[in-house]
């Protein structure tokens, strides 16, 4: 069995922040002499999975790219380590928005993993003993039996799952995802959302989403952010996040009405027996 990193609950105010968790301090972006970001703070902790929502434009895949230091960015980034009781960098895992594939290209989801994890040069056959980490690893996330299939033959969902066990690998502190907007069906996004959320309890991982779907993020997310006006509007647990009157005003009073009155349901329904 998979041990848990520290005795972290997830259920919002009850976790023992300090433990095991990531800590964003003051962040800011800038790029082409344009501010994006500024005074962004979040604490992301283990065994947690934290939706970052906002308007299209907020600035939620640059403050992806800035946690993972592929752009620049001021303020700081720590690990908070439970075991080695000391703070360094997180070791990241990605997954990204889209990936721009030649469609015609032969190389094969082995291939990839082999090139990410080996020195082999894809001309030769690789050991066994290759093949079958790969499998292991691509089982993570149900993605096994696509092992031999060219990259560029897979579906939207397919090459989300391939990612997203190749984030895996090795298992990260924290893992980012930017959630695909297109080339994947409503389907293949809930199953993405189910394989993230088992994922997060069996490695106790820290995960950050940006996501565009607040019904997939209003069940499965513990964790919700809200980017509007180049910062972290509010956040806290869904249901208080979509109570928010600036998210209200931002998605509509439909959607927030709509969401708390099943919340509401569910707590009288779970209360009831
Ligand atoms: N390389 C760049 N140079 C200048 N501005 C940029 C650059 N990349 C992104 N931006 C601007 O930064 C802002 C935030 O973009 P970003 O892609 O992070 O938003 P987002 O919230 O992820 O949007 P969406 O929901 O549409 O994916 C936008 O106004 C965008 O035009």
């Amino acid at each position: 069995m998979i041990q848990p990193k520290c005795n972290h609950s997830s259920q919002g105010t009850s976790c023992q922040c300090g433990l095991c968790c990531t800590k964003i301090t003051n962040f800011g972006v800038s790029r082409g002499g344009t501010e994006i970001l500024r005074d962004v703070n979040l604490h992301i902790h283990c065994g947690d999975l934290t939706a970052i929502i906002g308007p299209n434009g907020a600035g939620k895949s640059t403050l992806l790219k800035a946690i993972l230091g592929e752009i620049p960015h001021t303020g700081e980034l720590q690990f908070l380590d439970a075991k080695n009781k000391g703070t360094t960098k997180p070791s990241m895992g990605y997954v990204p928005q889209k990936l721009d594939l030649d469609s015609s290209s032969p190389t094969s989801v082995l291939d990839l993993f082999a090139a990410a994890h080996t020195r082999v040069p894809i001309w030769f056959s690789y050991p066994q003993r290759i093949r079958e980490r790969v499998r292991e690893t691509l089982a993570r996330t149900q993605a096994e039996h696509l092992i031999n299939k060219r990259l560029g033959a897979l579906s939207g969902g397919e090459l989300q799952r391939v990612l997203l066990a190749l984030a895996l690998d090795p298992i990260p502190h924290l893992l980012l995802l930017d959630e695909p907007v297109s080339g994947i069906d409503q389907k293949g996004l809930e199953l993405f959302y189910k394989t993230v959320s088992i994922l997060r309890k069996d490695y106790d991982l820290s995960i950050i989403l940006v996501s565009h779907d607040l019904n997939l993020v209003a069940e499965y997310a513990d964790r919700v952010a809200f980017v509007d006006h180049k910062t972290i509007e509010c956040s806290g647990t869904p249901q208080e996040v979509f109570s928010n009157d600036k998210v209200v005003q931002a998605f509509g009073l439909d959607w927030s009405d709509r969401y708390l009155r099943t919340e509401k349901d569910r707590v009288d329904n779970a209360l009831m027996v």
